[in-house]
C-alpha cells in the first residue's frame, strides 16, 4: 500500500500544495465505515428500503482494501482551485496507475456517500471534501471491457 500511495504522492502539483489526502480504512474498521453509511443514509432518508440499506452495506465492503482520496486544497493561495483540484484526481489516477502496474486492480466510486455531508466529516477536515472511495484488490476475474470514446472525437490538430 505504501509502494503505491508514494506514486500517487509524486502527482503533478503546481505550488507544491499537496492539495489531497489519504485515508487508508483498515480492514478491521469497514464494518464501522458500513455503521456510518447506514447511520448517515437513514438520516437524509428515514424511509430508506432494506435495499438501500444493504446497497451502503455492499458499498462499503467492497474489495479488500479501501483509500478515501481527499481534495484538501490550500485556501488563501496563488494557485487556483480548479488546479489544486484537477491535481486531486490526478493523484487518484497515478493511485490507480500504481495499482494496476503492481498487478492489483482498482476502481474509483463516488455515488451517495461522497456527497453527504456526515459521512464528509468523518473523513476530510475543514475545506476538504471527498475526491473518491479507491477500492483496490487482486482481480477475481478478466475485466471486463467498457466502450471508450472515438479517438477522433476527442482528438483534433489545432489549425487556426
Ligand atoms: C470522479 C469519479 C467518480 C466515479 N464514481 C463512480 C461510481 O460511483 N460508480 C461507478 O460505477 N463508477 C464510477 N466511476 C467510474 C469508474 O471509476 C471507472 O471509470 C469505471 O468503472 C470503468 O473503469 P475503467 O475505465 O477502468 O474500465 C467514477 C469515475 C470518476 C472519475
Amino acid at each position: 500500500m505504501r509502494e503505491i500511495l508514494e506514486v500517487a504522492l509524486r502527482t503533478p502539483d503546481h505550488g507544491k500544495l499537496a492539495p489531497w489526502r489519504f485515508v487508508i480504512v483498515p480492514a478491521d474498521k469497514r464494518s464501522a465505515l458500513a455503521d456510518l453509511l447506514e447511520a448517515s443514509y437513514r438520516a437524509e432518508k428515514p424511509d430508506a428500503g432494506r435495499l438501500e440499506i444493504e446497497a451502503m452495506h455492499q458499498f462499503a465492503h467492497q474489495a479488500p482494501t479501501l483509500v478515501v482520496a481527499l481534495s484538501a486544497p490550500v485556501e488563501g493561495s496563488k494557485i487556483p482551485l480548479w488546479e489544486q483540484e484537477l491535481s486531486a484526481g490526478a493523484a487518484i489516477m497515478n493511485l490507480l496507475h500504481a495499482a494496476h502496474a503492481l498487478g492489483f486492480a482498482g476502481g474509483w466510486l463516488t455515488g451517495w456517500p461522497c456527497y453527504n455531508g456526515d459521512v464528509r466529516t468523518a473523513f476530510a477536515g475543514e475545506g476538504e471534501r471527498i475526491a473518491g472511495f479507491v477500492f483496490l484488490g487482486t482481480p477475481g476475474k478478466p475485466l471486463e471491457e467498457r466502450p471508450r470514446p472515438d479517438y477522433d472525437k476527442i482528438v483534433s490538430i489545432w489549425d487556426r
